[in-house]
């Protein structure tokens, strides 16, 4: 693993007067891949980029990108590039002119700037101010910002809130491109379902701590083991039958069932003896958000039970 492309975040913990923020939040970004950093509204994930960057500061633990703490990077656009807040640029700038200030302050070429420009394609735009620029627009030129010292690390905060489909497209096009180019990539989220073909790898946080670090696809096969989904014009009937030979059974559609318990040919058997017509068994490949529901669950029940115990 080249060391130079990645996060390590350690033990952080930190609290805002009687919040706390952080609880012991530990993972590690890897290159070559798109990594979820995935949690609800308030568990941490803006308050573990900002400290990773320095812009914050932990009460313990620690946060290394490419094997050394942020304030001990020299030319740390070289090292990590960071989208953290599209509505923080001085509008009477033109992007280009946004893009020359942030790279001559580091030391990079004017050459550069244009790069990145045709980049995240925004030539047209380039010589105009950045203060009427759509949402979509504002994301694009925080990219290029991000992207200015070719940094191996990248990292993003919520990249998509707020896009229309076409600027969703884009960027999720774009991260992967990215990864493949073997860089780190972090990406936030508070919706799963945005990550679902973004991310390869998850890191799912809840109250300031990790409840899961995962591949999507061993959390998705993991999610989906067991369970048929049955589909049939007769719902009841179909219960009724398969409640009968032991499955458990949930309606999940108007005309589907996800049955567990039973395995997809004992359930074509029972089907067809009790003469309930159906017209698909299948193995169910759970979607992300469903997995992501088994495993938040599964820790509030977990702190439910701990709660419980004191
Ligand atoms: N500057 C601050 N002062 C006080 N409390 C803060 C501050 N920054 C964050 N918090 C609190 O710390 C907790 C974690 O917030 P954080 O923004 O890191 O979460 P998040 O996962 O990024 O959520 P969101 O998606 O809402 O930004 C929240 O309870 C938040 O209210």
């Amino acid at each position: 693993m080249h060391r130079e492309a990645t996060i390590e975040v350690n033990g952080l913990r930190k609290r805002f007067g009687p919040t706390v923020a952080l609880d012991g939040m530990s993972f590690t970004v890897r290159p070559g891949r798109v990594t979820g950093f995935v949690g609800p509204n308030g568990a941490g994930k803006s308050t573990t980029m900002r400290v990773i960057l320095g812009l914050d500061a932990a009460d313990t633990g620690t946060a290394l990108v490419g094997g050394r703490p942020y304030g001990g990077l020299r030319d740390p656009l070289r090292h990590v590039g960071a989208l953290l807040d599209a509505a923080a640029l001085q509008p009477s700038r033109t992007a280009r002119n946004h893009l020359l200030w942030l790279a001559h302050s580091q030391g990079l070429g004017t050459r550069r700037v244009d790069e990145v420009i045709e980049q995240v394609g925004l030539r047209s735009v380039a010589r105009r101010r950045a203060g009427g620029f759509s949402l979509g627009m504002r994301q694009r030129l925080g990219i290029a910002a991000a992207l200015l010292g070719d940094p191996p690390v990248l990292m993003l905060d919520e990249p998509v809130n707020g896009l229309d489909p076409e600027g969703i497209r884009w960027i999720r096009g774009f991260l992967r491109s990215l990864a493949a180019e073997g860089r780190a990539v972090l990406v936030s989220s508070h919706l799963m379902g945005e990550l679902q073909d973004t991310a390869d790898h998850l890191v799912v946080v809840g109250r300031g701590r990790v409840v899961a670090d995962t591949g999507v696809a061993d959390l998705i096969a993991a999610a989906s083991q067991g369970r048929v989904a049955v589909r049939t014009l007769h719902p009841d009937r179909a219960m009724t039958a398969l409640a009968h030979a032991g499955a458990a059974v949930t309606v999940t559609g108007r005309d589907t069932l996800t049955v567990s318990g039973l395995p997809a040919e004992r359930i074509v058997t029972f089907l067809s003896a009790n003469a309930v017509p159906f017209s698909e068994v299948a193995a169910h490949r759970a979607t992300l958000e469903e997995a992501y529901m088994e495993l938040t669950r599964d820790a509030v029940e977990f702190r439910a039970g701990r709660e419980a115990a004191r």
